[in-house]
C-alpha cells in the first residue's frame, strides 16, 4: 500500500509542528522519518496512523482518502517504544491480542489463532518463549515480540516509532539488521521514526529528513550522502 501525504499542517497553540508536508511513501518500502528532537516526526506518524488529526491537508492510502478515517479502520500495525507488552499475559497471548479483538465474524478460530501465533514466533526467531511472561525476556526479545504482535492482524502498513530507543547500542545494532531482513521478507509498507542517522541509513529504503516541521530532503541513503540538498542535511548526516 502506498501512502501519500498532501499539504499537511499541524499547530499546537501558536507553535507550528508540521508546515506543509508533502511526501509519498512507496509500496513495500521501509521509509524513515529522520530529524532532531522536536522536528515533528512523531506528530506526522500519529497523523498517518489516525491517532492525531491534521489541521489541514490529506492522507491517502492507495489513492483512498483516509484523512477522517479512525485509527481502528486503517489496518495498521504499531511498534512503539512505549507501547509495552501486557505484563500479565504470556507471550502467546500478547501476540494473539489483536486477533482476539477482531469482531466475531472476522476472528479466526482458537486453533487458527494458535497456528498464527506459532508462525509469528518463528518469524521473529523466538519460538521457544510462547509460555513465558514479558519480564522473563530481554529488552531486545520484548521488541521482537512487539513486532510479532504488530504483524498478527496482517496490517497493510507498519508504523515504528523509535522501536529500539530503549535498548543498548549493541542490541540496537543487532535488531536493525534483523528488522531490515524481516522487512525484506515480508515487503510490507513501513514507516519508522528515528533521530539516529546511522540507524536510518542502515535500515531504510528511503529517508525523509525533517527539521522544524518541514521536509528538508527525501532520498535513499546514497542520494542523501552524495547530494545533500542543503547545509542542514549535510550537518545532520555528519557529512562535513
Ligand atoms: N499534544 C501536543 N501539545 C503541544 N505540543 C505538542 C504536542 N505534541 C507535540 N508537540 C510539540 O510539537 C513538536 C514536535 O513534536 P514531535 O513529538 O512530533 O517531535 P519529534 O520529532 O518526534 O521529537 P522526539 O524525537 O523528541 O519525539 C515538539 O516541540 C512538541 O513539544
Amino acid at each position: 500500500m502506498s501512502i501519500e501525504i498532501r499539504g499537511v499542517n499541524k499547530t499546537f497553540g501558536d507553535f507550528t509542528a508540521l508546515d506543509n508536508i508533502n511526501i509519498t511513501v512507496p509500496t513495500g518500502k521501509l521509509t524513515t522519518l529522520l530529524g532532531p528532537s522536536g522536528c515533528g516526526k512523531t506528530t506526522l506518524l500519529r497523523i498517518i496512523a489516525g491517532l492525531e488529526y491534521a489541521d489541514s491537508g490529506q492522507i491517502l492510502f492507495d489513492d483512498l482518502d483516509v484523512t477522517n478515517t479512525p485509527v481502528q479502520k486503517r489496518h495498521i500495525g504499531f511498534m512503539f517504544q512505549h507501547y509495552a507488552l501486557f505484563r500479565h499475559k504470556n507471550i502467546a497471548d500478547n501476540v494473539a491480542f489483536g486477533l482476539t479483538l477482531l469482531p466475531k465474524n472476522k476472528r479466526p478460530s482458537k486453533a487458527d489463532i494458535n497456528k498464527r501465533v506459532n508462525e509469528l514466533l518463528e518469524l521473529v526467531q523466538l519460538p521457544q518463549v510462547a509460555n513465558a511472561y514479558p519480564h522473563q525476556l530481554s529488552g531486545g526479545q520484548r521488541q521482537r515480540i512487539a513486532l510479532a504482535r504488530a504483524l498478527a492482524v496482517k496490517p497493510k502498513l507498519l508504523l515504528l516509532d523509535e522501536p529500539f530507543g530503549a535498548l543498548d547500542a549493541k542490541v540496537r545494532k543487532e535488531l536493525r539488521t534483523w528488522l531490515k531482513n524481516i522487512h525484506h521478507e515480508l515487503g510490507i509498507t513501513s514507516i519508522m521514526v528515528t533521530h539516529d542517522q546511522e540507524e536510518a541509513r542502515a535500515v531504510s529504503d528511503e529517508i525523509v529528513v525533517m527539521n522544524q516541521g518541514r521536509v528538508e530532503q527525501v532520498g535513499t541513503s546514497e542520494a542523501l550522502i552524495h547530494q545533500p540538498a542543503n547545509a542542514f542535511v549535510s550537518d545532520f548526516l555528519d557529512l562535513a
